[in-house]
């Protein structure tokens, strides 16, 4: 109050740490957030005042409000208070000049140059997955099916073999702690922040393990920086391009690995869904996926040259993405008093943007709630800061080629080997953390293709 006109945000805070977070939850979890949203916009305007997972927060809402909250220096990277205590030092935490290492450090390790290495990897590990769950099954379910075919991807790529024989029991470990990211942390035994806790024990102890025999190869000259992410980090903090701890280089690990393969999955899932409604587009798209095998040798894995033909299949995926946008949104805490639209917002306010809001604005996107990959066209028609599937300025996600080349590769074998039907037309989705459908995106399969 320190302000002669102090002006805060209009709304309230609600009850202490509970505030709206029930009310946004079942919002999400019945899918009708956006318009959650427009009512709270409705009511108080593009700026206002709430309590969500566990702390004060303004949502902010609108393109301004997006370039503002991605690009303000005076907003750091926040997560769920329950996100921090899960996954602990990671980039997110970070800010200054350990923050600038990191940041480098890992945009390095997701550059386009590095992607190109890791294709290989990628068409692997689809085929693999394709031919140990999809090939021979009548049904199958999409969801859970994506995500471990995602977290195969980002563990083969940043673990090598390393990990190989613990894959099942991390992939278990890692669900837990994603589920527990948007609860209330508090350690009452049998929530899922509790499991999630444990679950990031876990994980932590195997990854320290895995990276104490990477540092030792290392120092003995048996692996270089290519092999795997451990080593990559550790021949950066060799070379002086970083000061992080061993332990420090787990904890981000952990959250590459959670950012890299639950997002993904939720693309490929309601990739798949989305096609399975739309015969023409999955028409045009297993064209440019044959196109592409046509040029190729049989059994050749696909390059970073072919996935970067697959045009219309990105321009498919970035209208899923826009529709069912994979994350929520950002979050950020204002490290200093800070004035946007003439509203007051203390230090230590965290503050939220959500991506649907402006996705779904007919003001920006016109028929919004039509699926129709010819929006993207022409990029440059798309007013800037409304479409922000990957958040955007500095800290825009910096594993949307990884995303990108992933996603192109699994659809390659997919719409070329199989045509699919869901087996409830009706089923819809929730969010809790990111989409998901309520049954998991049961499917009927039909052999289009000998494998
Ligand atoms: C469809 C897939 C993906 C989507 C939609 C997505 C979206 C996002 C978004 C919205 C952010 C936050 C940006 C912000 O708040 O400003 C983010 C951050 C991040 N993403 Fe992604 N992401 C995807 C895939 C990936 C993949 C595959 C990786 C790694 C292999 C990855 C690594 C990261 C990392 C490390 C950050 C934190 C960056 C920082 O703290 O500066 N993401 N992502």
């Amino acid at each position: 109050h320190k302000y002669s006109s102090y002006n805060p945000p209009p709304g309230s805070l609600g009850f202490p740490l509970i505030g709206q977070s029930i009310s946004l939850l079942r919002a999400l979890r019945s899918n009708t957030d956006y318009q959650w949203y427009q009512d709270r916009i409705k009511k108080y305007g593009p700026v206002s005042k709430m309590s969500v997972f566990g702390s004060p927060t303004v949502l902010m809402a609108g393109p301004a409000s997006n370039h503002f909250v991605f690009s303000n220096q005076d907003l750091i990277f926040t997560q769920t208070k329950a996100i921090n205590v899960l996954i602990g030092h990671s980039i997110m935490t970070l800010s200054g000049d350990e923050l600038k290492q990191v940041r480098s450090a890992l945009q390095g390790y997701l550059s386009p140059e590095m992607v190109t290495k890791y294709v290989w990897k990628m068409d692997e590990e689809v085929r693999r997955h394709i031919d140990l769950n999809w090939v021979g099954h009548k049904t199958i379910k999409v969801a859970p099916l994506a995500k471990r075919l995602t977290f195969n991807i980002i563990s083969s790529v940043m673990f090598g073999q390393g990990a190989a024989p613990f894959r099942e029991a991390l992939a278990i470990d890692f669900e837990k702690v994603v589920r527990a990211a948007l609860s209330i942390p508090v350690n009452i035994p049998f929530t899922k922040f509790n499991k999630g806790l444990s679950a990031s024990r876990r994980i932590r102890k195997l990854l320290r393990q895995i990276a104490h025999e990477r540092e030792a190869a290392f120092q003995q000259g048996y692996c270089s920086s290519a092999d795997d992410f451990f080593t990559y980090m550790l021949a950066l903090h060799s070379e002086g391009k970083h000061s992080l701890t061993v332990e420090d280089i787990v904890d981000n690990a952990i959250l590459l690995l959670i950012a890299g393969y639950e997002t993904s999955s939720v693309l490929i899932t309601f990739l798949i869904r989305q096609l399975a409604n739309e015969p023409d587009i999955l028409g045009k798209i297993t064209d440019e996926q044959e196109e592409i095998a046509r040029n190729k040798g049989p059994n050749k894995p696909l390059t970073w040259n072919d996935v970067s033909r697959m045009k219309y299949t990105w321009k498919v995926a970035m209208e899923t993405l826009r529709t069912v946008p994979a994350l929520l949104g950002s979050f950020r805490t204002a490290t200093k008093d800070i004035e946007y639209r003439g509203y007051h917002i203390p230090k230590g306010s965290q503050i939220f943007t959500a991506q649907i809001v402006t996705h779904l604005d007919a003001n920006f996107f016109d028929e919004p709630s039509k699926f129709d990959p010819s929006r993207f066209d022409n990029l440059s028609s798309i007013p800037p800061y409304c479409f922000v599937p990957f958040g955007g300025g500095p800290r825009m996600c910096p594993g949307n080629e990884f995303a990108r080349t992933e996603t192109s590769v699994a659809m390659h074998y997919l719409v070329r080997q199989f045509r699919w039907k869901l087996c409830c037309k009706e089923e819809g989705y929730r969010k809790d953390a990111t989409p998901m459908p309520v049954l998991g995106l049961p499917i009927e399969l039909e052999t289009r293709s000998a494998p």
